[in-house]
C-alpha cells in the first residue's frame, strides 16, 4: 500500500498576471535546477519526477493541485523520491509562501484536495487541455457508492485561509455548482452609515448586548482604518448594506470574510424573508476546489473608475484576477465595460422607453450579448450569471409592458426568475415578485402606461419548439 505525501496548492492559482508570472518563475527555476537529471523530464505539457509515482507539475499554472508519491516502500527508497519531494516543496514555498499546504500520511497532516479532482487536472494537462473540467460537485449525486465530495458533505463548502494581498479570504472546499447557495448568515448587528465618532460609541454600545464569542468575532474582522475609531474602522471595513441601496449595512463573522473580486464568482444579497432577514451567498459560476469565493463590492465600472470608487470606499488597491490581467487583456475588458455603461444609460433613458420602444429593446439585446462576452468563466470561457442579468431581464419586461405586450412580458419575466433564482434564491422576495409577473404580466405598475401600440395577450406567443430557437429570439426581440 505506502503512505502518501505531498503539498497542495491553496488557493489554486487564477488567471491573473501575477499567478501566470509566479508560476512561470517556479517552473523556470525548476528546470534550471534539474536540468542535469536524468531522472527529471520535461514532457510537452508537463515536468516529470521519474521517482516514486512519478509526480507532475503542469505548465499551465491554474491546472497545478498537488505535487506527491508514495514515500514509503521499495520503489520510493530506491528512486529517492522523498528527496525530490521535500526540494520542491521547498522551492515553491519561496515563491508561494503559505498558499503551498503540506500533508503527509506518514504524520496524519490532512490534505485539502479530494483525489478525484486531482486525477481528473492531471488528465486535463497530459491531454493538453488549458480548460479546466471538474470532476463532480457538491450536492450532486450520481449512481456512484461514494457521491463527490462525501468527506465534505456534512461540512461547509469553503475554508478560512490566507490570500496572498488580501489579507484572510474563503475558499472552496469542493467543487461547487452555479446556483448553489454557499452561505446564509444572520448579522451580528446593523448600523447606518454616521460619523465615525458617533458609530464608534453606537458599535461600543451594541458589543455589549452580544455574547463574548461574538464579540471576540467582530473584534477579529479586519480593520482597514486602524486610529481613533476602532470599532467604525471595522464597521466601514466590513458592512455589507441591508438590500440594494439600503441605509443600514449588516456585519457578518463569516461573509465579511468574503475579498472582494471585480468579475466575482458569487453574489450577495440580503433576504427579508429568511428569519427577520439575512444575508445570502450564491455561486453565479461553478467554482472549483481550491479556488477563492468572491462577491463583489461595488458598482462595478471600467477598472479605473472601480478601482478608484474602492480605494474611496474601503481603502485598498484591487488585487482580483480582473485588475491584475495582462494589460491588453484588461483594456478589452475595459472597453466591453464602457459599453455596457454607456447601453445601460440608454436603456434607462424614459423618454426613449416611451417613444422609440424598439430603440431600448435592441439596447437590451445589445447589453445581454456584452454581458455574455465580459462575463465569461475565466476556467472554462463560458459565459456566466451575473447580477446585472436579472437588472437587465427586467428592464425589458418593464418596456415591453409599458406598450401592452404581455407575452413577450411573460418570457422576460420568467428569464429575470431563473436568473434571479441563481443570484439570490427561490425564497427571496424579488425572486418571488418576478415569480408573480411571470404569472401575471398586466399586474405591473407600468402595463399600459406609454399606450397599447404592441397590445399582445400572454399567450399569443410562439411555440419555441415548432418556430426553432433562432427565430423566437428574434420574435421575442423584435428584430
Ligand atoms: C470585508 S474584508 C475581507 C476579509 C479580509 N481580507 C480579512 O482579512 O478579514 C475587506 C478587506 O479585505 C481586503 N480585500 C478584499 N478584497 C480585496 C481585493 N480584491 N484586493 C485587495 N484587498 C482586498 C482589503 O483589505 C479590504 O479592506
Amino acid at each position: 500500500m505506502g503512505m502518501d505525501e505531498g503539498f497542495d496548492m491553496v488557493p489554486r492559482l487564477g488567471p491573473g498576471a501575477g499567478d501566470t508570472l509566479r508560476w512561470s518563475l517556479f517552473m523556470e527555476t525548476i528546470k534550471a535546477q534539474y536540468a542535469g537529471d536524468d531522472q527529471v523530464e520535461i514532457q510537452e505539457h508537463y515536468i516529470e519526477f521519474k521517482a516514486g509515482e512519478h509526480p507532475t507539475l503542469p505548465f499551465h499554472g491554474p491546472h497545478f493541485l498537488r505535487f506527491s508519491s508514495k514515500v514509503t516502500g521499495r520503489i520510493a527508497s530506491e528512486t529517492g523520491v522523498h528527496a525530490y519531494l521535500q526540494a520542491v516543496r521547498r522551492l515553491a514555498v519561496q515563491v508561494f509562501g503559505t498558499r503551498i499546504r503540506p500533508w503527509s500520511e506518514v504524520f496524519e497532516v490532512d490534505d485539502f484536495y479530494d483525489w478525484r479532482d486531482v486525477h481528473q487536472s492531471i488528465r486535463d494537462f497530459q491531454a493538453g487541455h488549458t480548460k479546466l473540467t471538474a470532476f463532480g460537485f457538491a450536492n450532486e449525486h450520481d449512481n456512484d457508492d461514494s457521491p463527490y465530495p462525501l468527506r465534505y458533505m456534512k461540512d461547509n463548502l469553503y475554508e478560512e485561509v490566507d490570500i496572498p494581498d488580501k489579507g484572510k479570504g474563503l475558499v472552496a472546499r469542493c467543487n461547487i455548482k452555479r446556483g448553489t447557495r454557499i452561505l446564509c448568515e444572520k448579522p451580528l448587528f446593523v448600523v447606518r452609515n454616521m460619523d465615525p465618532g458617533v458609530l464608534n460609541g453606537l458599535v461600543a454600545s451594541k458589543l455589549q448586548s452580544l455574547s463574548k464569542d461574538q464579540q471576540m468575532q467582530f473584534l477579529s474582522l479586519h480593520n482597514n482604518f486602524p486610529g481613533k475609531h476602532a470599532f467604525a474602522g471595522i464597521v466601514r471595513t466590513n458592512a455589507l448594506p441591508c438590500g440594494p441601496g439600503a441605509v443600514t449595512g449588516g456585519i457578518y463573522p463569516e461573509i465579511c470574510r468574503i475579498n472582494h473580486s471585480c468579475h466575482p464568482n458569487c453574489h450577495n444579497s440580503w433576504n427579508e424573508a429568511i428569519n427577520d432577514g439575512q444575508e445570502t451567498v450564491h455561486a453565479i459560476r461553478d467554482i472549483f476546489a481550491g479556488e477563492e469565493i468572491t462577491i463583489s463590492y461595488d458598482k462595478g465600472g471600467p477598472s479605473e473608475i472601480r478601482q478608484a470608487q474602492l480605494k474611496a470606499a474601503f481603502g485598498f488597491d484591487c488585487k482580483c484576477d480582473l485588475c491584475t490581467l495582462p494589460a491588453a487583456e484588461l483594456q478589452a475588458s475595459d472597453e466591453r465595460r464602457h459599453r455596457i455603461q454607456s447601453l445601460d444609460e440608454q436603456i434607462g433613458d424614459p423618454m426613449t422607453m416611451m417613444t422609440r420602444p424598439l430603440s431600448s429593446l435592441h439596447a437590451c439585446r445589445a447589453l445581454l450579448d456584452t454581458l455574455h462576452q465580459e462575463y465569461t468563466d475565466p476556467h472554462t470561457g463560458e459565459a456566466t450569471a451575473t447580477a446585472l442579468l436579472p437588472r437587465l431581464y427586467y428592464d425589458a419586461m418593464q418596456i415591453v409592458v409599458a406598450h401592452g405586450d404581455q407575452s413577450r412580458a411573460r418570457v422576460f419575466a420568467e428569464r429575470c426568475y431563473r436568473a434571479r433564482i441563481e443570484c439570490e434564491g427561490e425564497d427571496s422576495p424579488a425572486t418571488q415578485k418576478d415569480k408573480g409577473l411571470m404569472q401575471e404580466p398586466s399586474s405591473h405598475a407600468s402595463f399600459g402606461a406609454c399606450g397599447m401600440k404592441w397590445r399582445t395577450s400572454k399567450t399569443t406567443l410562439p411555440d419555441r419548439e415548432t418556430v426553432g430557437e433562432e427565430a423566437f429570439e428574434k420574435w421575442l426581440w423584435r428584430l
